[in-house]
């Protein structure tokens, strides 16, 4: 048993073996609910993922009008008229806050939206602003931040709009998800610096084609949503691959071998890019109708990685490179400072505390391994932070995990998953 402070991270004594089975993608099981949500008639939802990102997007769309019921791990989403008044409280959920004001634009009455206190720092001001420029009224006391209230009149105008969605790719997917249903459908520009994490713009085109949306991203930095009928469609969530991340790094660091089940062959999700993610740290990778398996072949080296389509992914890859034997560089990261924390400081304070030598970059991590020691590691909320410290204690005796039920964003079964697969 380890301290009253924090969950002790097992220490592996020798190669972690083993299979595990993630639940559903965040990501598609958020985007799956609100197109429902929208959708021209009810759908089952299989695989759905169960955590509190998840539930808080249910409730939100439940205060709302939407009905949704479930019987035997199948979600059935019932359209209904969206109405307010009604509050929403998007906890530290980026797919909640920012991807339910643009539907709860298209109900009757006033929804109100809150969270949980960090979630007041993430910023919301391009989307709000572009709202408006659709015509929606939109009550934030000038902040461009968390609390804000969309008075909804029943419809949105919608059309042209142009915003830099450099802090956030989510500024775009909200738009994208909620288009069709605007009377001119949506065009969207982006101006600024690059839009990060593609994949997820992928997803969110691939999953409104699927249901008969048509989507034009021919053009670079632009999206044209027509306006028109949303299929309902039955859809089976995959295992979120980013929270596979983790188990996988334990093949690497510990040079034993792990398969993630259920590993898609094409998928939109960022975490498909971890196999050569790894590959470039040392390890063997292959994908087969198993599963995808990572074997850790003793060598784990530095690395130089642009994660800007991945970012999600930096706080387990930052966690690998620590126990690296040579420097590593990842960036085009910025972004990550609008996470749910600012996760560079929050990589660089933890890490060093634990004697490591690391630097935040004007946009990413410089990452020199040194002989790293126990302590209480801090996760201030974010789920990643606590995945980043449960690899560390892979290879570090004492490494306790603050908060470790701060992992209940996307996977609660973290500590359980973990514990199996290495304790
Ligand atoms: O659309 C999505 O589901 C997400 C987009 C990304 O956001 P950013 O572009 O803000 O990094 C990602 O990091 C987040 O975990 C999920
Ligand atoms: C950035 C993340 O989450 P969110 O959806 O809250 O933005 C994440 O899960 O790494």
């Amino acid at each position: 048993m380890g301290t009253s402070e924090g969950w002790p991270a097992p220490r592996p004594e020798g190669a972690v073996n083993g299979r595990v089975t993630v639940p559903g993608s965040k990501s598609i099981s958020n985007r799956a609910l609100i197109l429902a949500a929208i959708s021209d008639g009810p759908s089952t939802l299989s695989g759905l993922l169960a955590a509190r990102d998840t539930s808080l997007m249910r409730s939100a769309l439940v205060s709302l009008g939407v009905g949704i019921t479930e019987k035997d791990g199948l979600v059935t989403v019932t359209p209904g008229s969206l109405k307010g008044p009604a509050n929403v409280d998007c906890g530290l959920a980026g797919t909640v806050m920012r991807f339910v004001p643009p539907v709860a634009a298209l109900a009757d009455g006033v929804v109100s939206f809150d969270g949980d206190s960090y979630a007041r720092e993430r910023p919301m001001d391009v989307i709000l602003g572009a709202l408006r420029t659709l015509g929606v009224q939109i009550d934030d006391q000038g902040t461009g931040r968390m609390p804000y209230a969309v008075n909804g009149s029943g419809s949105v105008r919608g059309g042209k709009v142009t915003l830099d969605a450099s802090g956030s790719s989510q500024f775009v997917s909200a738009l994208l998800l909620a288009g069709a249903r605007y009377d001119e459908g949506v065009d969207i520009r982006h101006d600024g610096k690059p839009v990060p994490s593609q994949p997820h713009l992928d997803m969110s085109v691939a999953m409104l084609r699927e249901r008969g949306v048509q989507v034009d991203d021919s053009e670079p930095n632009r999206w044209v949503v027509a306006p028109g009928p949303l299929r309902a469609v039955d859809t089976a969530i995959e295992p979120d691959l980013s929270n596979a991340a983790p188990f996988l790094a334990a093949a690497v660091i510990t040079g034993g071998s792990v398969t993630v089940t259920g590993w898609p062959t094409e998928t939109t999700q960022p975490g498909a890019q971890l196999g050569d993610i790894f590959t470039r740290f040392g390890a063997e990778v292959s994908l087969d109708a198993q599963g995808l398996t990572v074997r850790g072949t003793g060598l784990v080296q530095g690395v130089d990685l642009d994660l800007s389509e991945v970012g999600e992914l930096s706080p387990v890859i930052a966690a690998v490179a620590a126990l690296a034997d040579g420097p590593s560089y990842l960036r085009g990261i910025a972004h990550l400072r609008n996470h749910e924390t600012d996760r560079l400081a929050a990589l660089e304070t933890e890490f060093n505390a634990l004697g490591g030598d690391v630097n935040q970059t004007a946009d990413g991590l410089e990452i020199r391994p040194k002989p790293l020691h126990g302590g209480l590691f801090g996760t201030y909320h974010d789920h990643r932070m606590a995945h980043a410290a449960a690899v560390l204690g892979l290879a570090v005796d004492g490494v306790e995990i603050e908060n470790i039920a701060t992992t209940a964003k996307t996977m609660p079964q973290f500590p359980d998953l973990w514990s199996a697969l290495v304790g």
